[in-house]
């Protein structure tokens, strides 16, 4: 009934700031994201998360930390979105605008969750803090949540 799509998020967190991305066009577009996309065949989630991290933002990171796992369904499509979620306390490189994404920093208390993903108000407090997470979303559309489940995890 259901099949699932890998996908990566990446977020690059500084003291007091988070990097995001305003995305321009395709999935998404108008609301500012972390930095990911598809896993492609052949190459590790992990691997994938670095690579988008890479063409998204321009950044390079030694410290890729798995910190959680979000499922998404939206009501009528019969693929769930699987994400892998990572957090990079460090990086390489400047923030670069792609045709993609227009990366900014954000103070951690300015995120502008209104312009986000709804999702992301519930499981960013807990990225922040480091906790680790598995999560599931149903969405109507791209802005309702009809169900949700969130919980923190000692290990993914
Ligand atoms: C499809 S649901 C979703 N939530 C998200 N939060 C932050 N960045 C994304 N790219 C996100 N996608």
């Amino acid at each position: 009934m259901f099949t699932r799509k890998l996908l990566t998020l990446v977020l690059v967190v500084q003291p007091g700031r988070v990097l995001l991305g305003m995305k321009k066009r395709g999935f998404g577009a108008g609301k500012w994201n972390g930095f990911g996309g598809k896993v492609n065949p052949g190459e590790s989630i992990e691997q994938a998360a670095r690579r988008e991290l890479l063409e998204e933002s321009g950044l390079t990171t030694n410290t890729l930390e798995k910190i959680g796992n979000i499922t998404f369904e939206f009501v009528g499509e019969t693929e769930l979105m699987d994400v892998h979620i990572y957090r990079a306390d460090e990086y390489d490189g400047e923030p670069t605008e792609s045709e993609e994404m227009r990366p900014q920093w954000f103070d951690i208390d300015k995120i502008p969750y209104g312009k986000m993903w709804a999702d992301d108000i519930f499981w960013f407090p807990l990225m922040l803090q480091k906790k680790k997470f598995l999560g599931y979303f149903k969405f109507h559309g791209h802005d309702v949540i009809l169900e949700q489940k969130l919980n923190e995890v000692q290990q993914l």
